[in-house]
């Protein structure tokens, strides 16, 4: 008996996947620091938990999607946190994008307990979080990938298993690094179109017409020619991202020279204060000012 399903962190994504599993019939006992996002939820159908370790006791298998490295370490192993209710019959699915190293830390905690661990970071962002598109990368106990399977088929369109806890961090990781390099080479084709006097979107429907097509320039090249940043991936989590990946890089020594310098206009982005907007606003550093309309 999988449910009820309990679920940490109701923030862009996690308040998108809890509403498919409400959606989807299930039962769900929700918690999150700060406690009135868990209003509409509850609204909706979910219960709400009064701590992270409150809910695993009320669960068999309870999901995370949680900001980063520091926050999952801490409801983890904090007062009333998840290892509080851990024992055997008990299962973490840990779905917030964090590094390999914490992964490992948190599984070892849970699995010392006798409870089960699944790391499943996600590809997809908020709209494909909201249609339960999301692309699952897995990796930890098998039989707890088979266990909660089906909640991931409400959740997302594929849930790849990648072997030993960790392995679904770098993938994770790795392909948020890529997507960082493709935006910082869009945004410097922008850039250096408008300097050059050429038109913008001239350049979008060029890339567009030919290999370089992509859902990714598709959304964001309107985006940052509007100046407008609807948040679906917190450009602060973005560059959380790229440092994970350079870790990884410099871990297997393996040279990411061309990351290494997206993750600076990054850097740079947030200390410019667009931590908050949606990861397009990458241009906007790159560029230097404001986009004139
Ligand atoms: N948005 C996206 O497109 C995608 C995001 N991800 C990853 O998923 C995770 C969540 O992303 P997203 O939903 O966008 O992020 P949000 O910033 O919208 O939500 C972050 C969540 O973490 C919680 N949190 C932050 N700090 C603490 C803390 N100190 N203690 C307890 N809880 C805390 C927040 O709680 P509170 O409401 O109280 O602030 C909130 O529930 C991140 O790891 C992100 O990298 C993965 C794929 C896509
Ligand atoms: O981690 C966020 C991923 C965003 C995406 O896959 O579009």
């Amino acid at each position: 008996m999988a449910e009820p399903y309990g679920f940490l962190g109701l923030g862009i994504m996690g308040t998108a996947m809890v509403r498919n599993l409400i959606k989807a019939g299930k039962k769900v006992v929700v918690w999150n620091r700060t406690a009135s996002k868990c209003e509409e939820l509850v609204q909706e159908g979910a219960k709400a938990g009064k701590s992270p370790a409150d809910v695993v006791a009320q669960c068999p298998i309870t999901f995370a999607m949680l900001a980063q490295d520091e926050v999952a370490l801490e409801v983890t192993f904090g007062p009333d946190g998840v290892l509080n209710g851990i024992k055997e019959g008990k299962a973490y699915v840990d779905a917030s994008t964090v590094g390999p190293n914490t992964s490992k830390k948190i599984s070892d905690a849970v699995t010392k307990k006798g409870g089960r661990y699944l790391e499943a970071p996600v590809s997809g962002t908020k709209q494909p979080a909201e249609q339960g598109k999301l692309i699952f990368l897995t990796a930890g106990d098998k039989s707890l990938f088979s266990d909660v399977k089906p909640a991931l088929d409400i959740l997302g369109s594929k849930a790849l298993f990648l072997g030993d806890v960790g392995n679904g961090a770098r993938m994770k990781v790795t392909v948020n690094m890529v997507m960082g390099t493709m935006l910082n080479a869009l945004s410097e084709g922008l850039a250096l179109s408008e300097k050059a006097g050429l038109s913008q979107e001239s350049l979008l429907e060029v890339l567009d017409a030919g290999a370089m097509s992509c859902g990714l320039f598709k959304t964001k090249g309107p985006e940052m020619l509007k100046g407008e940043y609807p948040v679906s991936f917190p450009l602060k989590h973005h560059q959380k991202d790229m440092r994970l990946a350079l870790a990884v890089g410099d871990e297997v020594a393996q040279p990411l020279p061309v990351a290494a310098a997206a993750d600076q206009n990054f850097i740079l982005a947030k200390s410019l204060g667009y931590g908050n907007e949606d990861t397009a606003a990458v241009y906007k550093a790159l560029r230097g000012t404001e986009k004139r309309v």
